[in-house]
């Protein structure tokens, strides 16, 4: 009996990561009759049966699941948004928020391209509203390299994806914290930032500071399906930290009166473009159950 993480999977495949190599599992058959799977990312019990090859016995309890694409037991997510081709998209970025809450994740908000900026008081003017809902922002560059060795300790002892719009600089992040020895990952992650929502196959990758990153976009899907209108205020935690405080508890902080959140945005505690996307989320939410 050994234990260790599944990185890859592979036509009913499982790769289990070892100190030898990645050992090559199948499932127990016990797993399909429960209706369960095996995902990349979990921790699981396996029986070498072979050298390098063996069975998957058992499944360990997982902190997160991400569904598309599945990924078990990722701990943070990276969101990425650009400064610059494409500009910075606050609605999008909040939309990212929302789902990396949502699914329990620790976040760091990463925004890239710091080397297209002119304006150099718009890297202050985005801190100003995310640090305080408690984000760390990092700004950075694969050009110049700025804040690169930042990230690469930010993803040190844990499991992230990196999630963003397409174009932002995901996969040349990825690229830049990557060994750069390790050409053929490089070249191949490369390849992949392309089409990567179709077939791709869901990788582990070990970054050699510790720490490792899935190579996914973290979450394809960014409509509000599966969140109640109760549901979308703790997934803004500079609205939640107000939520206590106002009159009725479940209140959505739209017209309530005594609504705490309200008047912090009044106060401008709050940022009101956060509320305003907040709002946009809610009405969002309440279209969708209107079908
Ligand atoms: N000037 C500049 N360009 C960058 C930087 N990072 C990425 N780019 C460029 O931005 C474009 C998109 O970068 P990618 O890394 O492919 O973006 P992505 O987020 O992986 O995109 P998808 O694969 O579509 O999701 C490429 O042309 C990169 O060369 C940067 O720090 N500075
Ligand atoms: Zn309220």
């Amino acid at each position: 009996m050994a234990e260790g993480r599944i990185v890859r999977a592979v036509s009913g495949f499982y790769y289990v990561r070892s100190p030898e190599g990645d050992v090559q599992c199948r499932a127990r058959g016990v797993f399909k009759k429960k209706k369960e799977s095996p995902l990349v990312g979990d921790w699981v019990t396996y029986e070498e049966t072979d050298p390098m090859e063996g069975v998957v016995t058992r499944i360990h309890p997982r902190s997160t699941e991400l569904l598309r694409p599945p990924v078990a037991n990722v701990e943070q997510a990276v969101v990425v948004g650009s400064l610059g081709q494409p500009e910075f998209q606050p609605e999008l970025l909040d939309r990212f928020l929302v789902h990396a809450e949502r699914e329990g994740l620790a976040v760091l908000i990463l925004l890239t391209k710091r080397d297209l900026l002119e304006d150099e008081a718009e890297v202050e003017r985005i801190q100003s509203i995310y640090t305080p809902a408690g984000y760390r922002v990092l700004p950075t560059s694969v050009r110049t390299g700025e804040g690169i060795e930042a990230v690469k300790e930010a993803l040190r002892d844990q499991l992230s994806v990196f999630a963003g719009p397409s174009g932002a600089g995901k996969s040349s992040l990825l690229n830049a914290v990557l060994p750069a020895a390790d050409l053929q990952t490089g070249e191949v992650s490369k390849k992949r930032g392309r089409g990567r929502h179709t077939t791709r196959h869901v990788e582990i990758l070990d970054l050699p500071g510790g720490g490792q990153v899935a190579d996914t976009p973290g979450f394809s899907q960014l409509s509000f399906g599966g969140i109640e209108a109760t549901e979308l205020g703790a997934c803004f935690p500079d609205l939640t930290a107000r939520a206590p405080d106002c009159r009725f508890r479940g209140c959505l902080h739209k017209n309530e009166p005594g609504c705490r959140v309200k008047e912090a945005v009044e106060e401008k505690e709050i940022d009101e473009r956060r509320y305003r996307n907040y709002l946009q989320f809610l009405e969002e939410i309440n279209e969708q159950r209107r079908y």
